[in-house]
């Protein structure tokens, strides 16, 4: 027997990678759609409100497309069969599937970007002179986490942001800053996707950028990197075929590069003396709040709170400015011509307004350096007892940190890397979150943020 669609997606969502509320019991669910194709396949947009038992709630935005019949080609993407009233008045059901990965409803999407549509609440910008492709299909992206991106061609990539949030997401926001400074180290926003959220700022619900062609990214670069160094059993880091340095320098001075754009762009403070205040205080409450989840942060808890109280203690001079906030290694694309930075989103875990706030670029690089070190060190977690592999890892993380400190050195005139305590709590910050994330993702990889944790505490880097 068929349900109502409410019903359909109470079963659907929770097996979906982008589905938060995982494990948790629903108290209730509405849903409200609108169509934005009603050429076949007839497209719909849902934004679906869950409410839990344990209170709170969330709102997802769910795009179906609709067939009479069901297609076999599509059973993967199937999400149910709803009751329908054919054009006789006869009942019958119709067939919903998730239109991310129905290709052949993908092209409105880009359709109404080019004609700068409103449709129901929602509302399709287009950026500036931006070239949008038209009439090709989509393919979804198999790495898809919290969001759903799909490649048009070899032309732009679509990122749908599954949970609705008010606000301007911080991706867009700065996409649309920096596409305007012509800076050469990022993929140029194409437009963006706006819905009407009640009684509240509309939230964003898409964004379409520049793809950028024939790219890796950074991580699979640098651990390739790191392999081939282990690999080579007496050969050094500079000695190795697969050096990694000079990427890293150059991603040092693309990133100074960023960062320079956006203090001339956005907003800049300079930080005082309560921000510290308040900066070592938040990444106290990060720490407390974390120990309920790794228990094992415990050790660390007097080195930690030192690190944050020096941070309180001595005030630097540092300006505050929009940042990355998310800064690793999987974050940049490393092109024939250079490197790429995108997602500028900021920590998924925290709330949209935080993630909008001026921060200091270093927390940026310590994002990095710790990238550097996650790099270095992921393959220990198969030999955590392997010295001379720890000792090499060591030795890479040391070489890539301090060229990355180099190249943004000699593109910005600052050196972001020294003897600052602002730079060592960022990085111990991070680590802290990491142990979350680990923990709650991939449990055998909490050792690398441990470990790190080991050393920062003791005052090593
Ligand atoms: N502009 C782009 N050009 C080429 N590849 C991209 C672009 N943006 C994202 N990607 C790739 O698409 C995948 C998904 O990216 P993204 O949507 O940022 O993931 P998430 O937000 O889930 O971390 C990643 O593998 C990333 O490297
Ligand atoms: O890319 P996301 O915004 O989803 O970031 C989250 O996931 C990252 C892992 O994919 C996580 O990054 C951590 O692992 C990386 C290696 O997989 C490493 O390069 C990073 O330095 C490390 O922080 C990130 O923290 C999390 O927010």
């Amino acid at each position: 027997m068929s349900k109502a669609l409410s019903d359909v997606l109470r079963e659907w969502m929770p097996h979906q990678r982008w589905f938060g509320g995982k494990g948790r019991e629903w108290a209730d669910v509405t849903e409200d759609g609108f169509f934005l194709s009603r050429s076949e396949p007839v497209l719909s947009v849902h934004r679906v409100r869950v409410t839990y038992a344990d209170g709170g709630g969330e709102t997802y935005l769910v795009p179906l497309s609709w067939r009479a019949h069901p297609d076999e080609e599509l059973s993967s993407a199937f999400v149910g069969a709803v009751p329908a009233k054919g054009a006789d008045g006869e009942d019958r059901e119709n067939y919903c599937y998730d239109a991310m990965r129905d290709r052949d409803s993908t092209p409105p999407w880009l359709a109404h970007l080019v004609s700068a549509s409103t449709v129901g609440p929602m509302h399709f910008h287009p950026a500036g002179a931006a070239t949008i492709p038209e009439g090709v299909p989509g393919d979804v992206v198999s790495t898809e986490q919290s969001n759903t991106s799909l490649v048009y061609g070899q032309d732009a990539i679509f990122k749908l942001f599954r949970r609705l949030e008010p606000g301007l997401n911080p991706d867009v926001e700065i996409g649309e800053a920096l596409r305007r400074t012509d800076n050469p180290y990022i993929a140029p926003l194409l437009g963006y996707i706006e819905i009407d959220e009640d009684g509240a700022e509309p939230a964003t619900a898409a964004m379409l950028q520049t793809f950028v062609r024939g790219a890796s990214d950074g991580w699979r670069l640098a651990t390739a990197s790191v392999r081939d160094l282990y690999a080579e059993g007496d050969l050094h880091a500079d000695e190795v075929g697969g050096d990694f340095a000079a990427d890293s320098e150059r991603l040092g001075s693309a990133t100074a590069s960023v960062h320079a754009d956006l203090a001339r762009v956005l907003d800049t403070e300079p930080a005082d003396r309560e921000w510290f205040a308040a900066t070592a205080r938040a990444m106290t409450d990060r720490l407390e709040s974390a120990l309920a989840v790794v228990p094992q942060l415990e050790e660390h808890l007097a080195g930690l709170r030192a690190i944050y109280t020096a941070v309180a203690d001595s005030p630097e001079e540092v300006v505050r400015q929009r940042v990355h906030g998310d800064f690793h290694l999987g974050q940049v694309l490393r092109t024939a011509t250079g490197w790429v930075v995108l997602d500028f989103e900021g920590e998924p875990a925290r709330p949209l307004a935080e993630r909008r706030q001026l921060d200091s670029p270093l927390r940026d690089i310590a994002g990095m350096l710790r990238s550097f070190d996650y790099a270095a060190r992921h393959m220990l977690v198969e030999q955590p007892d392997d010295s001379q592999r720890a000792y090499r890892a060591q030795e890479w993380a040391v070489r890539n940190r301090g060229a990355f400190c180099a190249g943004y050195s000699a593109a910005s005139g600052i050196d972001p890397c020294g003897d600052s305590p602002l730079l060592r709590a960022f990085e111990a910050d991070k680590a802290v979150y990491e142990c979350v994330y680990e923990a709650r993702n991939r449990p055998n990889w909490l050792m690398i943020p441990l470990q790190s944790l080991t050393r920062l505490a003791a005052g090593a880097g």
